[in-house]
């Protein structure tokens, strides 16, 4: 790597610790941890000194929750002790290495399922990275495509022809938005721009022909004919192929070497695989996918820096490769040579006003990265690589099984070369990685149904440091999810995944911290933990109206110590969140803060209760786990209801039903409590679980219109409604058995 002159080069990237963020929070730290401490010790006298089955079993519950939160809480604060804000200087960057000089990028992009990932959007993200501001034929461009569809295919073989006019286009007009739905779409674009209606007809042919080629499920006739070599790839579509079982297919779209756009320049090179898959090998899902983009790329450019993105996360700033750049040429050559990613936030456009499902997930995304003091997990797109970290420790490079696909091999041959081609789908074979280190020490890890993380988690581990890179212009879009059981089953994927981190032989509780000290072994031991967050919630929404129903007290009374204790340690725990939350970047709201909070509940009740379950009876050996591909196709009228801020219940699903029991369980507690209170039959020992109630229920206000008030799809469908309602009953009339 060429770099820099020496002490005279300008920076490229500035670090500030805020000081004042972290005296703060460390402050406020020291006294709520005494304060757990105190409940802590609490709940464990009082367990000493239940007298019955009944109060031995209530005093257990809170402090095994307790004990849940008080980590959850102490983990939750690594990211809060070295706050780290970043500016990049990607202006000095030519001064630093010339444009000669820059590096090749490959840039992969995943697919997995024609569907659920309509081929145009895919385009459309191939399209606005293929067009980044850089030397183009230093770019190449991977599509991986599980779905093993000949429509995706197709559709990019519509976009290499309209690449030839787009990118110059882009150029001569020097539009940000580079994918072609996003730029058509807003109303920023120029109309009167130079080609303007010429190229929008363009796109809108190109667009038709691959919705209708999706619709119809087959290629269009008319372009059928046989003998053009480039259709040749398509006869791999026997009536034997199936998702699941094919051979490889894989085609050069665009050879940098060879096509030029319409104004005479280089072209990045575009490339279609989609890896053969057999039903007796285990195919590993998203990380098995990038690991074989990640061989193929080797054989045929093997460029040192990738850019890995999500079939549906496009390039909203072409300025982005350049950003990166400014950290992978640090002029520190210690932080250079250990640099392993650069991740960019994921963030989602067409987000509703007040984000009723907190899908900005800004804690995930936004704020706890900037306090991880070896840089940020692997978020799974919209990271920049090193090649070389993915092949070992910092210190000691592995060897492969074909050394042309070492690290630090250049590629020189073409990529249409016989040679090349034969190599890369020799690479591709469903059984290639029998027998090697893919997987365990190269590569994307398998193991997770969270690759991403456990991936970074692993990189990390064997001693390489990331940095996290939020600039004020979404560097990548994805697209939001509009409905709440989209979310809900995305979190239980991530959920099973962390629980396999969680238990597997690398736990970050134990080989993490082992690996790289307390702070980071917390962080990222806090989002194994996570699904464990169901622990608390349901012993909170649960128990405490349970017992207010049969009007026994089991919080401290009004009068007592103890009560300003449980509410220093509620409101203290949600005002430092409120202002962690407004202080986590532009168009933090109270609302919306509020509904984050809201879905950290929800989801504790759903989603990391019915993992938890998945996840035991893959453990038991009576299921296996698959990766539930999100739905990125839009429904017209849960668009409309998303956009209205109106919940979406519209699915029969476990996750609601205990979801719905919660509702109804603190609704009638609730009414029960207050009119006791207000009869006076209770001296203030009620009061706690009274607000606890009533905290439920303001939360749970969207199921109570959606059970009963609601007639349009986004209902609680009238069976969930019923075995909720048959459930709460159960659990009331149990909790008032004697005892
Ligand atoms: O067998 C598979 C399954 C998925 N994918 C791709 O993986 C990506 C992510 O899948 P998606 O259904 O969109 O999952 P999300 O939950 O939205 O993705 C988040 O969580 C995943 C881990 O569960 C990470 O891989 C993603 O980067 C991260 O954005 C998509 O591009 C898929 O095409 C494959 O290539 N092969
Ligand atoms: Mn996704």
């Amino acid at each position: 790597m060429p770099i820099g002159k020496g002490a005279a080069a300008p920076p490229l990237s500035s670090s500030k610790l805020l000081l004042g963020a972290a005296a703060a929070y460390r402050t406020f730290a020291a006294v709520y941890s005494c304060a757990i401490i105190s409940l802590l010790c609490y709940h464990i006298n009082r367990l000493h000194h239940s007298t019955s089955l009944s109060s031995s079993f209530v005093s257990l519950s809170f402090l095994v929750a307790d004990l849940v939160l008080s980590f959850m809480w102490v983990a939750s604060e690594s990211f809060r002790m070295f706050p780290i804000k970043r500016e990049e200087f990607p202006e000095n960057l030519q001064k630093v290495i010339s444009k000669e000089d820059f590096p090749r990028v490959d840039i992969f992009i995943c697919t997995a399922d024609p569907y659920r990932e309509p081929p145009i959007g895919v385009v459309n993200t191939a399209l606005s990275v293929m067009a980044y501001d850089y030397p183009a034929e230093k770019l190449s461009v991977f599509v991986s495509d599980d779905g093993g569809s000949k429509i995706t295919l197709f559709a990019f073989m519509e976009a290499a022809k309209f690449a030839r006019h787009w990118l110059p286009f882009c150029r001569e007009n020097k539009i940000m938005e580079r994918s072609p739905e996003a730029y058509f779409g807003s109303d920023r674009h120029n109309i009167n721009s130079q080609g303007y209606q010429l190229i929008k007809a363009m796109y809108e042919g190109m667009r038709s022909r691959v919705d209708d080629a999706l619709e119809r499920g087959e290629l269009p006739n008319d372009n059928v004919d046989g003998d053009q070599e480039e259709w040749k790839s398509f006869s791999a579509w026997t009536p034997a192929f199936t998702r699941l079982n094919h051979p490889s297919v894989l085609q050069v779209l665009l050879d940098k070497d060879r096509d030029r756009d319409v104004t005479g320049s280089s072209m990045p090179n575009l490339i279609y695989m989609s890896r053969e898959k057999n039903e007796s090998f285990h195919h590993h899902f998203k990380a098995g996918a990038l690991n074989s983009l990640l061989r193929v790329s080797a054989v045929m450019t093997n460029a040192p820096v990738i850019l890995t993105l999500d079939c549906d996360m496009r390039s909203n700033d072409p300025g982005t490769l350049l950003r990166a750049l400014c950290y992978v040429y640090d002029p520190n050559p210690d932080i250079r040579s250990r640099l392993a990613y650069v991740q960019f936030p994921q963030r989602f456009d067409g987000i509703n006003r007040d984000d009723i499902y907190a899908g900005e997930m800004r804690r995930v995304f936004w704020s706890n990265p900037t306090g991880m003091v070896y840089g940020p997990d692997y978020f799974g797109t919209g990271c920049f690589f090193r090649r070389r970290c993915l092949f070992g420790p910092p210190g000691a490079c592995l060897m492969l099984e074909n050394p042309k696909m070492n690290p630090d091999q250049v590629a020189t041959s073409s990529v249409h070369s016989d040679e090349v081609m034969r190599l890369a789908n020799h690479v591709m074979a469903c059984d290639y990685e029998e027998g090697t280190n893919w997987g365990s020490k190269a590569g994307f890890r398998y193991g997770s149904l969270v690759e991403d993380f456990y991936t970074g988690y692993r990189l990390q581990c064997e001693g390489w440091r990331s940095v996290f890179c939020n600039p004020d212009r979404p560097a990548f879009l994805g697209g939001a999810l509009f409905s709440l059981i989209d979310f809900l089953n995305q979190q239980k994927r991530w959920d099973i995944g962390l629980q396999e981190v969680f238990f597997s032989r690398y736990s970050p509780i134990r080989f993490g911290v082992r690996s790289m000290g307390l702070l980071m072994g917390l962080s990222y031991s806090f989002y194994a933990v996570s699904p464990a967050w169901s622990v608390p919630m349901t012993v909170y929404s649960l128990l405490p109206p349970l017992a207010l129903f049969n009007g026994v007290s089991i919080f401290p009374k009004v009068s007592e110590l103890w009560f300003l204790l449980y509410l220093f340690l509620f409101i203290g725990a949600y005002l430092h969140d409120l202002t962690d939350f407004l202080h986590s970047g532009k168009g933090a709201t109270f609302r919306r803060w509020w509904n984050d909070q809201r879905m950290w509940s929800i989801k504790g009740l759903t989603s990391s209760l019915v993992s938890t379950v998945e996840y035991a009876c893959k453990a038991l050996g009576i299921s296996t786990l698959s990766f539930n591909i999100t739905s990125k196709m839009q429904d017209e009228d849960q668009s409309r209801r998303y956009e209205q801020g109106k919940f979406d219940f519209g699915a029969i699903s476990p996750m609601f039903v205990s979801l719905g029991t919660v509702a109804i369980v603190n609704l009638i507690s609730l009414t029960r409590g207050v009119a006791s209170i207000l009869g006076k039959r209770s001296e203030g020992g009620l009061v706690l679980q009274v607000l606890l109630a009533g905290f439920v229920v303001v939360n749970c206000w969207p199921v109570y219109g959606a059970m009963i008030l609601r007639n349009d799809k986004g209902r609680l469908p009238t069976k969930v409604t019923v075995v909720s309602a048959i459930t709460a009953s159960g659990l009331l009339t149990l909790s008032t058995i004697p005892r």
